[in-house]
């Protein structure tokens, strides 16, 4: 095995084998491991970031190992600010597994739908977890990749009576509503795709808040992906200190979360630790799962392979 080179897995079969209904139960598993912090489950560090200062991005190296499972991996995903608008692509991301005992690199995985997809699936495990279990009403503020794959899972999995959706220009949000096959419907604000939403997802790529407390529902949940840096924001202060916050890793939310770490929020819990039992889901209060994509991005490309080789292949 350690002299073959790698295979290549590239984004259209990535998007052929994945699948929410398998790709959900993993992660839910693999973030419960994550929160007992059992170096034999997962060791996950806080990604190590690189400025990309000429270019205003990032280079985050996302290591991760489940020795239990045999699954060394690493993520290598490109980030930059394009809130100025840039036809450039905002997030870039290549997935690595390699062989933990040899180190030899077994495959090298496209990691954009990876990203799309497991961000998503967190997002609504934060759901099922903390949203109302009557929630009609779904927001999301963004129209971008997050948008879509929030949009196609929340759809798939939750029986929503109605979708709105928010973009910085009105018609990048009815371009997104007509690309969906029109079964949401375009707001002309933030405020008024929020004012009343039981579920709002926050996938933009701002710096500053474009959600405020004031306009949230008490009792809703938010599912906040974007804003991935400590000094960038999604969420003002209100929202902040009055809602429960949830976290995929307590350490990447102090360290990466502007809307965390200037608000001076306390993280209440992982998600792992509901899944685990050991903290409770508040679904009765207003609640923010605070997504740093730190973790689980080993979990689908341990599946991808043997799926890639028909179920024959061994790792
Ligand atoms: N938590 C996680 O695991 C992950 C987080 N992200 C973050 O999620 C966000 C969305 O990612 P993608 O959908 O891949 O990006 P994208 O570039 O496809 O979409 C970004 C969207 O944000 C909008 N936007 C940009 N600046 C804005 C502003 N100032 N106000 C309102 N909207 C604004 C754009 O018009 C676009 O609709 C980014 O911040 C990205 O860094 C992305 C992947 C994983
Ligand atoms: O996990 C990821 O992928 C990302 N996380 C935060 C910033 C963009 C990409």
């Amino acid at each position: 095995m350690s002299g073959s080179p790698p295979v290549v897995i590239w984004e259209h079969e990535v998007e052929r084998l994945l699948q929410y209904r398998e790709l959900i139960p993993r992660l839910e598993e693999a973030l419960g491991k994550f929160s007992k912090r059992d170096s034999a489950e997962v060791i996950q560090p806080v990604r190590s970031t690189v400025p990309l200062q000429k270019h205003d991005g990032f280079l985050g190296l996302m290591p991760t190992y489940m020795e239990n499972d045999g699954v060394l991996s690493t993520k290598l995903v490109c980030f930059y600010n394009r809130e100025a608008g840039s036809s450039l692509p905002g997030v870039q991301a290549t997935v690595v597994l390699l062989d933990p005992e040899y180190g030899n690199v077994k495959a090298v995985i496209d990691g954009e739908v990876i990203t799309a997809m497991r961000t998503a699936a967190v997002s609504a495990i934060s759901a099922k977890l903390l949203m109302h279990p009557e929630a009609e009403v779904l927001a999301i503020l963004g129209t971008g990749k997050q948008a879509l794959s929030h949009y196609n899972v929340f759809t798939e999995i939750f029986p929503f009576k109605e979708v709105r959706v928010w973009g910085r220009t009105r018609e990048g949000a009815e371009r997104f509503v007509r690309s969906v096959g029109g079964a949401a419907r375009a707001c002309g604000s933030a405020e008024e795709a929020v004012r009343g939403a039981d579920v709002i997802v926050t996938v933009t790529g701002s710096t500053k808040p474009v959600l405020f407390g004031q306009w949230v529902k008490p009792g809703a949940h938010v599912a906040a992906v974007g804003a991935c840096r400590p000094d960038w924001r999604e969420m003002d202060d209100v929202l902040m200190k009055e809602a429960v916050v949830y976290a995929d890793s307590r350490e990447g939310a102090i360290a990466e979360s502007g809307d965390v770490v200037l608000s001076g929020a306390e993280v209440f819990a992982e998600l792992g630790d509901v899944i685990n039992g050991t903290k409770p889901a508040l679904r009765e209060k207003t609640t923010v799962f605070k997504s740093l994509g730190e973790l689980m991005k080993t979990e689908p490309t341990s599946f991808i392979i043997p799926l890639h080789y028909g179920k024959s292949f061994s790792c």
